[in-house]
């Protein structure tokens, strides 16, 4: 797959650590760029995706003070796939504590699809400490959303083959609800069938998340540990609905953040998280700056949300 011109050159972290943030959950960040920067922190989908050194790229590196963290039981967090202590709410307390412990007062806040609800959630909790704002692939984590893309009748007409490879662990009588399906088994004491499921939950969502078939990221959905923490966590989520009170939390509690800058960036055929969504975003949030990407699906790699998302982080650079 072709690489975005629009990213900045391959850069290694100069600061790696871990920080305790319970008694059970410890947090994998990392620092890139310029130490004395403007502090951004990049938020990873999922939940339960992790993060990669190409997240570094968005952001110009002698500007920025680039920061990477693994939320909790993702990536290199420990303990790895952990469902306990593991909450929208906790994830909200963990970055301030990794804030508060680099020392900084706000900084700008990245984040697509799971990244862009918690962003959003962070942002809503703690304004005061938000400079801007840069949303990928929006995902409010409504039953509709979920629905969509988890049960049969929305992506699954767009996708009917990956369909059929999702649907195969979960035998016919449950598959009127495949999140309670899929979690049953996720969190059962089978094995075999645990690490079976999360290959095909994983699967289905890495290979609709672009207009054309990315095989490197369709081969991540098979590495065991990736695959199991990248479905345990989301379902736990999905099956928990977010952890949120309303279903339509983030929309409702969208007044408290009108006043930061902001830039959303969606894909017109993101498949994962449709359009829909971050339409009903903007309708609320007319103050942000708002780009339906013409020929991009929700991966943020595809070419045009790349160069979108960097030229909205050069943008930010001035705050
Ligand atoms: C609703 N979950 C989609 C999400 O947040 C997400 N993050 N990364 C991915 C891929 C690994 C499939 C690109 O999806």
């Amino acid at each position: 797959m072709p690489e975005s011109p629009a990213l900045y050159p391959k850069i290694e972290s100069f600061d790696q650590g871990y920080l305790k943030v319970s008694d059970l959950h410890t947090v994998y960040y990392e620092q890139s760029g310029n130490p004395t920067g403007k502090p951004v922190i990049y938020l990873h989908g999922g939940p339960g995706g992790g993060v990669s050194s190409h997240d570094r790229r968005y952001f110009d590196p002698s500007v920025y003070r680039i920061i990477l963290l693994d939320q909790r039981g993702a990536g290199k967090s420990t303990p790895t796939a952990e469902l306990k202590d593991n909450t929208t709410w906790a994830l909200v307390e963990d970055i301030e504590k990794l804030r508060e412990h680099l020392g900084i007062d706000k900084w700008v806040v990245f984040g697509g699809s799971w990244g862009s609800t918690l962003s959003l959630v962070y942002a809503q909790e703690h304004p005061d400490r938000v400079k801007a704002l840069i949303l990928r692939g929006i995902f409010m984590l409504r039953q509709s959303e979920l629905r969509w893309f988890y049960e049969h009748g929305g992506a699954s007409n767009i996708f009917p083959d990956a369909w059929d490879e999702y649907v195969k662990p979960i035998p016919e009588n449950e598959r009127d609800n495949f999140i309670a399906a899929y979690h049953k088994r996720l969190t059962g004491d089978n094995e075999e069938e645990r690490i079976r499921c999360a290959k095909a939950w994983s699967t289905w969502e890495c290979s609709t998340s672009k207009l054309y078939v990315d095989p490197v990221e369709v081969a991540k959905a098979s590495e065991d540990i990736w695959a199991l923490a990248f479905a345990r966590i989301e379902c736990h989520y999905f099956f928990n609905k977010g952890f949120f009170k309303t279903d339509a939390h983030v929309l409702e509690n969208v007044d408290k953040i009108r006043h930061i800058p902001a830039t959303i960036v969606q894909g017109r055929y993101d498949v994962v998280c449709p359009a829909t969504s971050a339409w009903d975003l903007h309708k609320v949030w007319p103050e942000a700056q708002f780009e339906f990407m013409a020929d991009a699906g929700h991966s943020a790699k595809e070419l045009a949300t790349t160069a979108r998302l960097v030229q909205a982080a050069d943008e930010y650079k001035t705050l």
